[in-house]
């Protein structure tokens, strides 16, 4: 049985806009294991990020409520100075777009320098170079000793995705948190990146989150994957599973989205709309019923709750056994209605 690094129990993130506040994450509860890769999916303002920011403490204006046991301690709330000995040391996050993350003033053998003497003060500057220069290698990135000298601005977008990954792994993390981390970068440079978060992985047996749009990478990367919506986990499964046999409306409209090489199918069935705004998401009942109006009212349940239909594998609502694409012919959908 595989160690719980994480554990994120009935996790609410809610921000304020006005006078009050709406829950960008609602009552999430996931698990990350040592050597595992968590992928979160789901579209653009599902919530996927705040969740990440969450773990980290980074929502400083937010409300966060529920646990986030990191290895066994709650650290959600803790303060900064508590959170401080255990960020970018012990869990440590990638983040999306190096330009930003990166400060464009500073030399990259500095910008790494300042995350390693927060957590190792002890080790003489000379020693802390060599090691800078080790992991700058690590990372792949050819001639070190003059990177190390170099601005952000002077290196390729690729290049200074391996920076932000050499700062994220500096101090060895045992839970890391990578959002997004190839979106801004080209297929060769994307998988190359990949295989380095995963050898990095087995290497410091660390625990990952990955946050990605992207279902390509999630089949590649993942180990179990959970699919956000709305703030809500609506579905979570292995990934063989979540690929072969997804239930969840919502999974199965993401999966429909990506054409298959061998595609019996003459087209692909799509579900129209967006994630509503924080403000107006639907806060009562299955918060995906509106994307999908042909659906009956009473197949959801009125309060949806993650059901597990097989060993780790766990669905929200009953409407998934009722579901049908608006394409296809409800009179066919006997294959669909599978055990709750
Ligand atoms: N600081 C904030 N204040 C107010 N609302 C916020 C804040 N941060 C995020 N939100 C809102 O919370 C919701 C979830 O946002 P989040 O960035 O977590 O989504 P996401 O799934 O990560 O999207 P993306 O894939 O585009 O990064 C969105 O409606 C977003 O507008």
């Amino acid at each position: 049985m595989s160690n719980p690094l994480l554990e994120i129990k009935n996790l609410k993130t809610s921000f304020r806009i006005g006078e009050e506040y709406y829950a960008a994450v609602d009552d999430v509860s996931l698990t990350v294991n040592e050597n595992e890769v968590l992928a979160i999916v789901g579209e653009s303002g599902s919530g996927k990020s705040a969740l990440a920011f969450s773990v980290m403490g980074l929502h400083n204006r937010a409300k966060i409520e529920g646990e986030i046991l990191f290895k066994g301690n709650d650290i959600a709330n803790l303060p900064p100075k508590k959170l401080n000995k255990i960020r970018g040391k012990e869990l440590s996050m990638i983040f999306q777009d190096p330009l930003t993350a990166l400060n464009p003033l500073m030399e990259v053998g500095r910008q790494i320098d300042e995350v390693l003497f927060l957590h190792n003060s002890k080790l003489p500057k000379a020693k802390r170079k060599e090691y800078i220069v080790e992991l700058l290698e690590r990372v792949e990135i050819p001639r070190p000793e003059h990177v190390y000298n170099q601005f952000p601005h002077e290196l390729s977008g690729g290049m200074r995705q391996r920076v932000i990954i050499a700062i994220a792994i500096a101090n060895q993390p045992e839970l890391l948190i990578a959002d997004e981390p190839t979106t801004a970068l080209d297929v060769t440079i994307q998988a190359q990146i990949l295989d380095l978060i995963r050898e990095l992985k087995n290497d410091l047996n660390s625990g990952v989150i990955l946050i990605t749009h992207d279902l390509g990478v999630v089949a590649e990367m993942a180990d179990r994957v959970a699919v956000m919506y709305a703030g809500q986990i609506v579905e979570v499964a292995d990934v063989d599973m979540l690929f072969n046999n997804p239930q969840h409306p919502y999974t199965r409209s993401l999966l429909s989205s990506i054409p298959l090489l061998e595609d019996e199918q003459d087209r692909l069935h799509v579900i129209h709309g967006i994630v509503p705004s924080l403000k107006n998401l639907p806060r009562e009942g299955c918060r995906f019923s509106a994307r999908m109006p042909w659906i009956d009212d009473d197949v959801h349940e009125e309060h949806p709750e993650l059901h597990e239909i097989s060993p780790g594998h766990f669905v929200r609502c009953t409407c998934y056994k009722h579901f049908y694409f608006p394409e296809e012919n409800k009179e066919d959908q006997s294959h669909d209605i599978t055990q709750s």
